[in-house]
């Protein structure tokens, strides 16, 4: 196949222009929440797997968490059960823990590292269970209101939040060229597996692995302030008052709050896009304040 001399002219002319931002980039990690609503389209879903074989062609170290709450969701409906949801976390008796764990570590993970490795490149899909790699426990969640004398804790059955992530596998694979992809599964002390959250699992893999940029893909613009309009960079003292009026609710709860304590601890920056334009992650990458809304490190 020979390309047409102008577009080969455009072409030359967009690596160009990328490569100061593949040079800043090199040999860092990057950690991708890949969310569960940003993968729904099969247009959608080969055009991230090529940016992020792309990503590991030029020497970024990408690393792939996934969600898969509509997934989990979708099957738990055929089985005749309800989703329900407290602050964000879906609540998980033993039933649907087999169902996560069945979906998100069988079929989404399978699914995603097919995607990755059909285009190019060697993905290795894991759940927390694997090599040790995530540490849950039980995740408590606390209720404040007006009309309680003390916050109620609500117990929402096999849901976990990280306890501690050892990298080692993930090192292993990425030293080998190989692109880790994870499934928000941990193992408790008791051995036991939780459904954690696949934002808090990102953040804390971003944390652990030091990473230069966490990005979360989902299907908004990014965040929206009480006028849906895209709030660009947010200035972390106005969370707690978008939480309060109601502004930041359900899935983007877990989200902004991991997102806050990753760059709290050490993490660049992280950005909520949205996956459901197409290469989003390229856009975010290849452009200086990014795209959706950015979080700033400090
Ligand atoms: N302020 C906000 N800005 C944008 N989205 C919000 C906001 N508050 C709540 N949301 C909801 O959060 C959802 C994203 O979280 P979630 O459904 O868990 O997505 P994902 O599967 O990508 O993790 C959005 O679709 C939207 O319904
Ligand atoms: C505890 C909890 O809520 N776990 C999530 C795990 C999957 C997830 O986080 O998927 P998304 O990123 O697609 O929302 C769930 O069961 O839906």
């Amino acid at each position: 196949m020979t390309i047409p001399t102008e577009r080969a002219q455009t072409i030359a002319h967009v690596l160009i222009e990328a490569l100061p931002y593949i040079k800043r980039f090199q040999g860092k990690t990057m950690v991708i929440k890949y969310g569960g609503n940003a993968m729904v389209d099969e247009a959608l879903k080969e055009g991230f797997a090529r940016d992020v074989v792309l990503m590991k062609l030029v020497g970024i170290n990408p690393v792939i968490v996934h969600g898969g709450g509509p997934q989990i969701g979708s099957l738990l409906s055929r089985l005749g059960k309800a989703s329900e949801f407290v602050q964000g976390m879906r609540v998980t008796d033993s039933e649907t823990m087999d169902v996560v764990e069945m979906v998100l570590g069988g079929l989404v993970n399978k699914e995603i590292v097919n995607f990755i490795n059909r285009h190019g490149g060697s993905a290795v899909g894991l759940t927390g269970k694997d090599g040790d790699l995530i540490r849950a426990r039980k995740l408590l969640i606390k209720r404040d209101a007006p009309e309680l004398h003390a916050p109620e804790i609500i117990d929402i059955g096999h849901v976990g939040e990280v306890e501690s992530i050892d990298p080692a596998i993930i090192h292993m694979l990425t030293k080998s060229n190989f692109i880790p992809v994870v499934a928000p599964i941990g193992v408790g002390a008791d051995g036991h597996s939780y459904n954690i959250n696949a934002d808090l699992v990102a953040g804390k893999m971003a944390e652990v692995l030091r990473a230069e940029k966490l990005l979360l893909l989902t299907n908004t613009a990014g965040l929206l302030d009480a006028e849906g309009q895209l709030i660009s960079e947010l200035d972390v003292g106005r969370v707690q008052t978008l939480i309060e009026e109601g502004v930041i609710h359900g899935g983007m709860l877990p989200k902004i709050r991991c997102a806050i304590e990753a760059v709290q601890s050490g993490v660049k920056s992280a950005h909520i896009i949205d996956g459901r334009v197409e290469h989003a992650v390229m856009l975010d990458l290849f452009t200086d304040t990014g795209v959706g809304t950015l979080i700033r490190g400090r």
